[in-house]
């Protein structure tokens, strides 16, 4: 059994059925993320794992005790949220040593603890300060310590860096990962963001409609995504319906009778030609282009099929409007579903 285990979880609200009948194992000492649209269940299963709901069925098992009755309290799980739920009357110091002195710790303790946490979030020198005269990123930095002091089995993180702007966001992504990695934390975190799931993340569980799709690591769910849903969600993948694009390829003996729909990759869509068995895409034509930093997506379309084509950003190489041009794809990149 592993670590913390989740058997047939299930879950309505009303008549609708939010969870049904979710599996989930999570080893150790590990990061995995819950990653789906908005409304798939990602929070509600993050909420029936901390005890803050009941489930209608299944059962949650951490450390080898069933803890599926066990008040949130007992459960050794901590939560962080979006919203850093900090008291805004006390300091930074105070905020974090809160979970200790409810512990009834010893002063001496606790100043070690905290001190430790501080040095941990690089926030030594806001030990006094008040949540409102930090900024976002250091309001969330306090709240995965207050939550990190009481050395919970499990730490859930529901989208706890949503409301932080780009750059902070991304500086508190690594942080988190480094601060799990040294503590060995086992963590369970919850975000719509594919990339910073791929980012952060050892194990990545994709959920669509209150059920888990696919798991894998960020590469395994990258490489081999199982089925249209995934292959959009997580690359960006164009996806076609095997009679449309069968009919436009130089080449469609790859295509197999029994597949419904072939995903390939924007960036392995070339505009020139790269091997002999290239298959080709005649005559597409340019519509426009977005411009994704490093990455500029250029949008083609034939025969009412739109197709996507990742290329380096570069002033020399942008299409111009309308032009027609010939895409190669080497069949070997052709996932079949
Ligand atoms: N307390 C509740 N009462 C009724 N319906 C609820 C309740 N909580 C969640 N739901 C519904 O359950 C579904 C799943 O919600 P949940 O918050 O788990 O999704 P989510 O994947 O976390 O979405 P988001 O990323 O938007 O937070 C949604 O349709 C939501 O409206």
């Amino acid at each position: 059994m592993s670590f913390l285990q989740v058997e047939k979880l299930e879950m309505w609200f009303g008549k609708q059925q939010v969870l049904k009948n979710v599996d989930l194992s999570v080893e150790q000492g590990k990061l995995v993320t819950l990653l789906g649209p908005s409304g798939c269940g990602k929070s509600t299963l993050l909420r029936l794992i901390s005890g803050l709901e009941t489930a209608n069925g299944g059962n949650l098992y951490l450390d080898g005790k069933d803890i599926s009755k066990q008040s949130a309290q007992n459960r050794d799980i901590s939560m962080v949220f979006q919203s850093y739920a900090l008291f805004p009357n006390m300091t930074v110091y105070d905020n974090i040593s809160y979970g200790l002195r409810v512990q009834k710790l010893d002063k001496k303790t606790i100043h070690q603890k905290v001190m430790t946490m501080l040095s941990l979030i690089h926030l030594e020198e806001k030990s006094a300060a008040f949540p409102s005269d930090l900024s976002g990123g250091q309001q969330q930095r306090v709240s995965l310590a207050r939550a990190l002091i009481v050395e919970p089995k499990v730490l859930l993180l529901d989208e706890p860096l949503s409301a932080l702007d780009a750059q902070i966001r991304k500086e508190l992504q690594l942080e988190l990962r480094t601060l799990q990695q040294e503590l060995g934390m086992t963590m369970i975190f919850v975000t719509h963001d594919q990339e910073e799931a791929m980012l952060i993340s050892d194990t990545i569980h994709v959920m669509h409609d209150g059920e888990i799709v696919q798991s894998g690591t960020p590469e395994e769910l990258y490489s081999y995504p199982k089925n249209d849903f995934v292959a959009s969600f997580i690359g960006h993948y164009n996806c076609f319906e095997k009679e449309k694009i069968a009919p436009i390829l130089s080449d469609s003996r790859y295509l197999h009778t029994d597949v419904k729909k072939v995903a390939i990759r924007p960036e392995v869509i070339k505009l020139e030609p790269q091997n002999e068995t290239d298959c080709i895409i005649r005559s597409c034509q340019y519509l426009r282009r977005d411009v994704l930093g490093n990455i500029v997506r250029c949008h083609y379309q034939i025969n009412g099929v739109d197709i996507a084509v990742d290329l380096l950003n570069n002033v020399e190489t942008i299409p111009k409007k309308n032009e027609f041009v010939d895409l190669y794809v080497n069949p070997k990149d052709f996932i079949l579903l």
